[in-house]
C-alpha cells in the first residue's frame, strides 16, 4: 500500500510542503510527488502562497495575516486537506510520515525520529541556529498536535558536513573550552548540497563519490561549499548559519571586534530571548537585522538586482564580491578539477544578473556563460548555462530539500520501524 509523505522544509523566509506517496511496488526508491505549495516572503509581507498539484496552479497569492513558519505550516496543511483534487489527503490519518528540515543537528550525523529526547536535544540547539530551529520545532509541535498517528522524522542539514577535516571544523581557540561547548564549524544547507550531489551526478553521468563540485545555494541564507569526490571538504557557515555570505537579514562574516564598536550592550540578552532560546543583542542585531535588509530596507534579492539605486547596488556588488571569496579557494581546494560550479537556491535559481556578475569574476578560471541561456527562466532539474567554448561548467540546479528527505524516508523506513 502507497503511503503518504508530508516533507517540511522550514527556511528563514519560507516554508516549503511537499506531498508524496511511497511506490507501491515497494521496491523502486523513487517518491511520488502529489503536490506542492510554498510559503514565501515571511521577511518581506505580505507572504506569498505558490501551489502546484498536477495542472492546477495558484501563484503568488497574497496571504497579510501569515508572520510566522508555523503560520504558514497551519495554512498549507488546511490547503491540502481541503483540496478535493488531492483525495489522497483528506482523511489526515493518511500521513504516515513528516520529514522536517532541521538547520542545526550539532553532531547528529543522519536522520533520527524526532522522540522527547531528540526534540529536546534539537531545542536545546536552538540558540545556535535562531532563525530556524525554534520555528522548526514550532511546526513539529503542530504536527504533534493535528496529526497525531504520524512518525515525525528530522533531517539535518548540517549532516552533510560532518566528513569535514579537523583542520577546517576547528577554530584556532582554547580547545578544551571548544571542546567542552562544541564549538565548530558545523556548515549548514546540506540536505540541498546531498540533492544537488544527486542531481550533478545524473546529468553528468558521474558516479557521485568522484564528482567534484563548487556549490553556490544563495537564498534568504546563503553558503558555499567545497565538494570533493561527492563529500562536504569545506563550507563558508560555521558554529551558526550566521558565519560566511550576508543573506537577507544576516551580515555573514565580520571582524569579530566590530560588534563591540557597534552597541555597548552587545552582550546583553535580547528583548526576544525566551525561556527556550537565549540570544544576545549582538546575536539578533547580525541575525535579523542586518544583510539585505539594514543596506536596502528589503530582503528581496529580485528587487535588489533589478534596481539601480545605490543601496542596492552597493548591496549586489557586497554579494558578488563575498562570494567570490570563496570560488576561486574553493577551485584550489579540488586541484582545479571540478566538474561544475553550481547556482541554487532562490537567487542561484531565479537572479541570472547575480550569476552573471559572479561568472565574469572567475572568467579567469575558465568560467563562461552562454548569456541566452543564462537569461532563460530554468525549467529543469539541471541547466547547463555555460559557453560553448568554456573549459569549466556552470550549472544551475533547481534544488529540492523536500524531495532528499523524502527519499531518505524510503531508504531509512526499517530503521524507523517500530519507533514512534
Ligand atoms: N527573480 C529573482 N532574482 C533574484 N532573487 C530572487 C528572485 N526571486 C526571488 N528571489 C530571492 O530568493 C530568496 C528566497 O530564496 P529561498 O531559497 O526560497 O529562501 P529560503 O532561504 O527561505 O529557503 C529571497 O531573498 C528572494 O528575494
Ligand atoms: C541554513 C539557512 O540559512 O537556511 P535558509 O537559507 O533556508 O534560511
Ligand atoms: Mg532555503
Amino acid at each position: 500500500m502507497p503511503e503518504i509523505i508530508l516533507s517540511i522544509n522550514a527556511g528563514s523566509s519560507s516554508v516549503k510542503i511537499s506531498v508524496y506517496k511511497t511506490p507501491s511496488d515497494g521496491k523502486s526508491q523513487v517518491p511520488t510527488q502529489l503536490a506542492e505549495a510554498v510559503i514565501e516572503g515571511l521577511t518581506a509581507p505580505p507572504a506569498k502562497l505558490k501551489y502546484e498539484r498536477g495542472d492546477d496552479k495558484i501563484k503568488d497569492k497574497e496571504l497579510d495575516d501569515i508572520k510566522s513558519q508555523e503560520d504558514a505550516f497551519r495554512y498549507i496543511l488546511g490547503h491540502l486537506t481541503k483540496d478535493s483534487g488531492l483525495p489522497e489527503l483528506n482523511d489526515k490519518e493518511d500521513i504516515k510520515f513528516t520529514c522536517h528540515r532541521v538547520v542545526h543537528g550539532g553532531d547528529y550525523p543522519r536522520s533520527q525520529i524526532i522522540d522527547k529526547q531528540t526534540y529536546h536535544h534539537i531545542e536545546e540547539l536552538s540558540d545556535l541556529a535562531p532563525l530556524h530551529n525554534a520555528p522548526a520545532l514550532s511546526i513539529v509541535r503542530a504536527v504533534a498536535d493535528i496529526l497525531p498517528h504520524a512518525k515525525n522524522i528530522a533531517y539535518f542539514d548540517s549532516a552533510f558536513h560532518n566528513t569535514l577535516p579537523d583542520y577546517i571544523c576547528t577554530y584556532p581557540i582554547d580547545q578544551a573550552i571548544a571542546k567542552k561547548n562544541k564549538l565548530r564549524k558545523y556548515g549548514f544547507h546540506g540536505i540541498s548540497y546531498s540533492f544537488i550531489v544527486h542531481a550533478v551526478s545524473t546529468f553528468l553521468n558521474k558516479p557521485s563519490n568522484q564528482l567534484n563540485v563548487i556549490a553556490l545555494h544563495l537564498g534568504s541564507g546563503a553558503s558555499a561549499c567545497c565538494i570533493k569526490n561527492g563529500k562536504s571538504l569545506d563550507t563558508s557557515m560555521g558554529l551558526t548559519p550566521l558565519a560566511g555570505l550576508p543573506g537577507a537579514t544576516r551580515s555573514g562574516s565580520i571582524d569579530p571586534s566590530l560588534m563591540f564598536h557597534f552597541t555597548h550592550s552587545a552582550g546583553k540578552p535580547s528583548r526576544s530571548s525566551s525561556e527556550k532560546m537565549h540570544i544576545t543583542q549582538a546575536e539578533e542585531i547580525l541575525n535579523k537585522n542586518s544583510g539585505w535588509k539594514s543596506l536596502t530596507g528589503t530582503t528581496d534579492f529580485g528587487k535588489i538586482s533589478s534596481s539601480d539605486r545605490p543601496e542596492d547596488v552597493l548591496a549586489f556588488n557586497i554579494f558578488v564580491d563575498r562570494i567570490s571569496n570563496y570560488v576561486a579557494p574553493y577551485f584550489t581546494k579540488l586541484d582545479g578539477k571540478v566538474d561544475a560550479l553550481v547556482f541554487a537556491g532562490g537567487i542561484g535559481e531565479r537572479g541570472a544578473k547575480l550569476r552573471q556578475a559572479v561568472v565574469h569574476g572567475v572568467k579567469c578560471l575558465g568560467y563562461e556563460l552562454d548569456d541566452a541561456k543564462n537569461a532563460q527562466q530554468v525549467q529543469n532539474v539541471v541547466t547547463d548555462i555555460s559557453a560553448g567554448g568554456a573549459r569549466y561548467k556552470t550549472l544551475v540546479v533547481q534544488t529540492d530539500e523536500q524531495l532528499e528527505m523524502a527519499r531518505g524516508v524510503l531508504v531509512d523506513k526499517d530503521r524507523f520501524v517500530g519507533k514512534k
